[in-house]
Formats: C-alpha cells, sequence, structure tokens
C-alpha cells in the first residue's frame, strides 16, 4: 500500500492519532461499506495472529480445549434466558429467511454463545465424572451497537471473540475457575507489556444472568479506560434455563454452576493505543508480525556485497526462530526506518560498508536505543536486546498507570482526576450515590474490589452520603 503524503497526527490527538495510525500501519482499512464492520489488511492479520498465539497457549495450558459452535442461534433456544434476552434484545441481528422462503424459526446470529452452546451442554454433561467442562472459541460475534462504532474498539462484527465457558460440580468450583480466568488474564495482559485494573462491576453492569463480573480495565492515553475482558460467574441461573444436570455421588441430579469469559481485539486496541507514538505503531517482540527488519546500507559501491551480507544475516535470524524481514526496496534508508516504525517494528538492524569492514552490525530497536553488535554474536544479542526493549514498554505504560490514578478525598477531587484518568473514591455500594458520583464527574464507576498493584483498598466515608464505604475505581470510559 502507498505511504500516503502527509503525517500521523500527534498521540496528543489520540482520536485522530489512532484513526490514521490503523491505515498508515496497515491494520485495518475502514472502508468497508456496512457500519461497524471493518477489514483487516494481512499486516494487522499478523498482528492479530500473533496476539491470539498467546491466549490459545494460554487456554490450551490451563486444561481449555478449543471448540467451535454455530453462528446461528434458533429464537427458541435465544428466549429461553429471560435476563439474558433483556441485555441482549436490541442487539441481536435476526436471520429471518433461506433464500426467497421465509424461517418457521428466525436465528439470530450469536451475540455470545451462551444460548448455543448450553443447549448442547445439557446433553454432554450427564456425570459428576463430566466436570469440569472447560472450552473456548475464537469466532465472530454480531452485536447492533448503536454507541459510535469504533475499529477494534466498538464493533457490530467482533470478528476476534475469544469466548470461554466452563461448567463445575458447585458453586464454589465455578468462583475458583474466575479466579483463574483473572490470573490467564492477567498474564495475557502482562505479554502485552500492558498494565490492567482488575474490579467487580457494580451489579447494574454486570453480565445478564450472571451472579457477578469482574472485568478488566486497561487507561488508553486519552485518559479513558477500556473495558478489555470479562469474567462472568454465572451461578445456576443458565443451567437451571438449559437443564444442565450432573447426576452427584448420592445419584442425585444437580445443575451444574457455571463461568464465561471474554476478550474481543480490543485487546488489540490497548496494544496500539498504550505503546503507540508520534512515529506510529510500537509493537511488544511478542506479537509484532515482524520483529526484526534488515535494511541493508546501500552505497555505488560495494553494494552487491552488503546485500549478500545482509540476506545471510536476514536468514540467520530467521533460522534462530525470529520474524524477519529484510527491506532491498530502492529507498533512502530513512525512507525504510519511517515505514517500518510506522509499522512498529521492535528492531531494525543496519548492515552497510563500514560495518563489514568492522565486523559488526547496528541494532536500533523501536524506542531509539542503538547498540553495536559484533557479527558474529548477532543471534544470542538479538532476543536480550528485544527482551529489554519489551521491559521498558511494561515500565513506560505502568508509569503512564500510576501517574494517572489518584486517590480522591471528595466528589471535586474526583472529578478532576477524572479529566486524565482513573480516581479512586469510597463509596457506600448505594446505587442513588453512583449516579451522583457519575453525574458530578462525567464518568463510570466501574467497580469495587479493585485488584491493582498501584491501588491500596481502604473503607471510608462514602464521597456522597458519609456511609461506610469501601475504595472504587471511577474513569471515563470508552
Ligand atoms: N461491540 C464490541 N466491540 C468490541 N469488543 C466488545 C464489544 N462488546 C463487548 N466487547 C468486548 O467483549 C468482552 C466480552 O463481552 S461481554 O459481553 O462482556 N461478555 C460476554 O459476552 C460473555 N459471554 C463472555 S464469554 C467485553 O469485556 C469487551 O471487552
Ligand atoms: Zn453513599
Amino acid at each position: 500500500m502507498e505511504e500516503e503524503s502527509g503525517s500521523l497526527p500527534s498521540k496528543s490527538d489520540f482520536s485522530a492519532w489512532y484513526n490514521d495510525v490503523l491505515w498508515r500501519a496497515e491494520i485495518m482499512d475502514v472502508r468497508y461499506p456496512v457500519k461497524g464492520l471493518y477489514v483487516w489488511y494481512p499486516f494487522g492479520f499478523g498482528l492479530r495472529r500473533q496476539t491470539y498465539a498467546i491466549l490459545r497457549d494460554l487456554l490450551d495450558n490451563s486444561d481449555h480445549e478449543e471448540t467451535l459452535f454455530p453462528l446461528l442461534i434458533p429464537k427458541t433456544e435465544f428466549m429461553k434466558e429471560a435476563e439474558h434476552i433483556k441485555g441482549f434484545e436490541d442487539e441481536v441481528y435476526w436471520v429471518t429467511h433461506g433464500g426467497l422462503s421465509e424461517l418457521d424459526i428466525p436465528l439470530a446470529l450469536r451475540p455470545t454463545s451462551e444460548t448455543s452452546i448450553y443447549p448442547m451442554f445439557a446433553l454432554w454433561v450427564r456425570s459428576h465424572a463430566d466436570l469440569p467442562l472447560k472450552v473456548y472459541q475464537i469466532v465472530n460475534t454480531f452485536r447492533y451497537e448503536t454507541k459510535h462504532t469504533r475499529p477494534l474498539i466498538r464493533l457490530r462484527e467482533i470478528t476476534s471473540f475469544k469466548e470461554a465457558h466452563t461448567a463445575h460440580a458447585t458453586w464454589d468450583d465455578a468462583a475458583a475457575q474466575v479466579e483463574i480466568a483473572l490470573s490467564l488474564y492477567t498474564r495475557f495482559y502482562d505479554d502485552l507489556c500492558i498494565p490492567i485494573t482488575i474490579s467487580r462491576r457494580p451489579d447494574w453492569d454486570k453480565f445478564p444472568g450472571a451472579d457477578y463480573t469482574m472485568a478488566v480495565d486497561a487507561l488508553m492515553p486519552d485518559g479513558r479506560t477500556l473495558q478489555v475482558g470479562t469474567v462472568h460467574h454465572l451461578g445456576d441461573h443458565f443451567s437451571k434455563t438449559f437443564e444442565i444436570t450432573y447426576e452427584d455421588a448420592e445419584g442425585q441430579q444437580q445443575y451444574v454452576h457455571q463461568t464465561c469469559y471474554g476478550i474481543s481485539e480490543r485487546c488489540i486496541a490497548a496494544t496500539i493505543g498504550v505503546h503507540g507514538d508520534d512515529k506510529g505503531l510500537v509493537l511488544p517482540p511478542k506479537v509484532a508480525p515482524v520483529q526484526v527488519v534488515v535494511i541493508p546500507i546501500i552505497m555505488k559501491k560495494r553494494a552487491d556485497e552488503v546485500l549478500a551480507a545482509a540476506e545471510v544475516l536476514k536468514a540467520e535470524l530467521q533460522d534462530s526462530g525470529l520474524r524477519v524481514k529484510i527491506d532491498t526496496r530502492d529507498m533512502r534508508p530513512g525512507a525504510k526506518y519511517y515505514h517500518w516504525e510506522m509499522h512498529g517494528v521492535p528492531l531494525r538492524v543496519e548492515v552497510g560498508p563500514r560495518d563489514l569492514d568492522a565486523g559488526t552490525v547496528v541494532a536500533v530497536t523501536r524506542d531509539g536505543e542503538k547498540t553495536t553488535v559484533q557479527r558474529d554474536e548477532v543471534v544470542t544479542a538479538v532476543p536480550e536486546i528485544l527482551g529489554a526493549y519489551a521491559a521498558r514498554l511494561r515500565t513506560n505504560a505502568e508509569e503512564f498507570l500510576t501517574s494517572h490514578i489518584t486517590e480522591a478525598g471528595s466528589v471535586e477531587e474526583a472529578a478532576e482526576a477524572v479529566k486524565t484518568g482513573i480516581a479512586v473514591v469510597h463509596w457506600c455500594g448505594d446505587e442513588a450515590c453512583a449516579e451522583e458520583l457519575e453525574k458530578a464527574t462525567n464518568g463510570s464507576v466501574l467497580g469495587t474490589e479493585v485488584r491493582s498493584e498501584h491501588i491500596t483498598i481502604s473503607e471510608g466515608p462514602c464521597a456522597v452520603c458519609g456511609r461506610q464505604g469501601t475504595s472504587t475505581v471511577i474513569a471515563r470510559t470508552y
């Protein structure tokens, strides 16, 4: 794709920067003619592949099994769980015809898959021995979002919806699974070098049909939080609706207790937003589609010699297991640096005539660290350089988050803090006080039982009514 003229807006104008970088770095083409649906460029799809490979690994190595359920859900099943319907009825797409003939039972495009999976769980779960059941799928789901749609952030077709669904013998077993899911999500976001906060959503914000919802939030550069994952304890609400029972040791039929937990491509939006800079994407090595780009510095003389040496270097790095490209285009080195920086490539390795004579190469990380490396040590040096670079990404992101969390002693202080980040206030749990807090701060009550190494939970008088309250996070949200 052409390097369009003009330059990327400053990241301080985050909305403009985000929209621009999505096409300049070839992540998403937003020109598809259906609102809320977007097209993955191949480079962006490479970022998605690497990101979801980490998620698959984490799930597969914590005894989940990947599966695949149908996209279409018969209305008869979809309409079974009252709370669930209430929560999704104005978001679900319906298929009403097959060709020219009307369907006798309309089919929902899954907004999430409880009502396609759980009728099958009822057939799969017979005895205690079938539990715990832990499956997941990575599918597209559809939600007729009426709020402002945005690529990767608020979609009508969620193209990369990882949804896990588990069934357990007891409520406590399901609660333990909630904790396992949260630790998996914490490891996943640590691999993306993204610091998160976890909190328990207030009851009016929990997943429809859930006992409670734990949510994972990331702070975006504009000071708003993005909900980048959720874990729901479903109790036995769905198992009673869908008759998912098992025979216990005493031969009694018992309802299973369930959880479900989802991550969408918002994880990629957070990676782009949290790490990006005024030159474009800045990608953590684990997810970068291209981890190293070899740039031959081609002068008139010795061009062939340099090119040959660069090809050998590229092959060596590739054979060591890295995702490597070599840029032999007939362009100034500076134009090549611009291109690969825009694409967030963590490391470029320059090879010119002087390097051949000195037996060295020059390694430059995406955040500007320059190292001269002995040619015969490159294959061992590169992983170390990439590791140190990833650690700097993590530290920078942590610093941004900690410097944008404010312990607020009053509603006014919270309102000030929410302009640029997260406020922590004491809230009594009463919905009326929450409404007061949200109105006064122009933010949302994210939740309580906050888990973040940067937030210490304490008790204290509710910022609104003075009754006994507990630490609660508030922020403007996507
Ligand atoms: N319209 C949307 N576009 C992009 N991501 C979304 C959208 N709606 C929700 N998400 C993301 O998907 C995650 C899971 O969605 S959810 O409704 O909270 N939970 C479920 O659907 C459960 N069934 C999890 S399996 C959310 O935490 C949010 O990060
Ligand atoms: Zn109160």
